[in-house]
């Protein structure tokens, strides 16, 4: 069953999702900001400002992601305007920015990283990924420019929303299991095996 705000703001106080906003932001210091934090049934993060790569074609070769080379992938700069601060996805690229919050996803939860309507307008994808139950850090984040022009990607600010589940108690979660992206830093983490 899919939890709702009332379950959510409970398990952010245990720790769920830290830091946490208690209803959906949709001003800061009075400025129109895309929306993060507690919705009816979910709950947006915001872009973290520390970190935004972008994937760029190195002759000759092809990304792996059993062997991943950081060089496929190049740092944007964080620019900042009366807007606020934001980075610059070009068009028809793929990026990977990494959550504000940090997270720690119950045992018998799962939880769906999914696209803002905002952003999708603008012709940003964001990569529909899970979180698996008993995991814990900084999300990493994919977004596609899937449109012909630049476009902005606010940091600290909403990007992407969560969706939670909750299960039967799972034999083995995450941590039990001790998955290889456990407890990831606010910064942006590569594939690897
Ligand atoms: N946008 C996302 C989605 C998930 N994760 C984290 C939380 C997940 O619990 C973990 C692993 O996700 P997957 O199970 O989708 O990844 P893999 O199956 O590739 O890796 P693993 O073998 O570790 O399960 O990565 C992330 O950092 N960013």
């Amino acid at each position: 069953m899919i939890k709702n705000d009332i379950w959510i703001r409970a398990m952010a106080a245990q720790g769920m999702i830290q830091p946490f906003e208690p209803t959906l932001v949709r001003r800061v210091a009075e400025q129109p900001v895309i929306s993060f934090g507690l919705s009816s049934y979910g709950y947006d993060i915001r872009l973290s400002p520390k970190e935004f790569r972008i994937f760029r074609h190195v002759p000759g070769t092809v990304v792996d992601p059993k062997n991943f080379n950081p060089a496929n992938l190049e740092f944007a700069p964080l620019h900042e305007d009366a807007n606020g601060m934001f980075f610059i996805l070009p068009a028809h690229s793929y990026g990977l920015g990494v959550a504000l919050e940090r997270l720690q996803v119950p045992e018998n939860v799962t939880v769906l990283c999914i696209g803002k309507s905002s952003y999708a307008r603008a012709g940003i994808i964001a990569n529909l990924t899970p979180a698996e139950a008993g995991w814990r850090g900084h999300l990493t984040l994919e977004f596609s420019n899937s449109s012909s022009a630049d476009c902005r990607i606010y940091a600290n600010e909403g990007v992407v929303q969560l969706l939670f589940f909750e299960g039967e108690p799972c034999d083995v979660s995450y941590e039990t299991r001790r998955g290889k992206y456990q407890d990831q830093p606010e910064a942006v983490t590569l594939a690897r095996v």
